[in-house]
């Protein structure tokens, strides 16, 4: 499966946020999307999702326009950058929802194990952006859209979570946008960088250098 964006045009009132993007991501790798802050970034993942509507837009799925709105077709999966379970909740009830197992979890995060019976709100933030984060990877999704997973866990979880996404990535398509980029170069197969609402093939480090993504001296370190 070959998923392909372009001809995106998104403003915001007199703001021209997107109007020069071409993405293509395809089954079995994972895609990176770098880029500023207020780049565009979750916006153009939104419009993938579906759950945000630009002036124009064109989404392929292997070669086929798609018109409708992907995240009503179930195939496709998205981590927001905000929370996504409510807060009200058991945990080992999300796990029943979710259809994925507790046991599997928490062998891999031994310390969630006294956290079955509670709720989401008794969580800290980063708890619970791992919680979301397993269980988006966990589910049986064709295309899986990440949004800063990586930004507020420990590098421990970082690293299982970068192992969890390329063991997966076979028979899906993986996007990731992340402000880690060394753990998004890792294990991106494509890397794309958005820029004045545009986006750029990435091959190295010194073409972020170049597009003014990094600082030189971050490059040496
Ligand atoms: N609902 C909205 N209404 C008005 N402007 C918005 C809205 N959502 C986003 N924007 C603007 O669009 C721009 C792109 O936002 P977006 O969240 O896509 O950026 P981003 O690249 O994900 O940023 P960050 O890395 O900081 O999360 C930002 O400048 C933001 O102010």
């Amino acid at each position: 499966m070959i998923l392909e964006i372009d001809n995106i045009e998104l403003n915001f009132g007199p703001r021209k946020i997107l109007f020069g993007i071409y993405l293509k991501a395809k089954e079995g790798e994972v895609t990176g999307i770098l880029g500023r802050n207020g780049c565009g970034k979750t916006s153009l993942l939104k419009i993938i999702f579906g759950s945000l509507k630009p002036k124009y837009k064109s989404i392929r799925i292997d070669g086929k326009n798609r018109k409708d709105r992907l995240f009503l077709s179930n195939s496709i999966a998205y981590l927001p950058q905000h929370q996504l379970l409510p807060n009200n909740i058991k945990i080992e009830k999300i796990f029943s929802l979710f259809n994925v197992d507790w046991n599997r979890f928490t062998e891999i995060f031994k310390s969630f194990k006294v956290y079955e019976k509670y709720k989401v709100f008794e969580l800290s933030s980063g708890e619970i952006r791992i919680l979301e984060t397993y269980l988006i990877l966990n589910r049986d999704f064709k295309i899986i859209l990440l949004d800063e997973p990586f930004s507020f866990i420990a590098p421990i979880y970082v690293d299982i979570f970068k192992d969890m996404i390329l063991s997966k990535k076979k028979n899906r398509i993986t996007i990731i946008t992340d402000h880690f980029y060394n753990d998004v170069m890792n294990i991106a197969n494509t890397l794309y960088l958005l820029k004045n609402g545009h986006s750029k093939l990435i091959n190295n480090i010194d073409d972020l250098v170049n597009d003014g993504y990094l600082s030189s001296s971050s490059q040496q370190k």
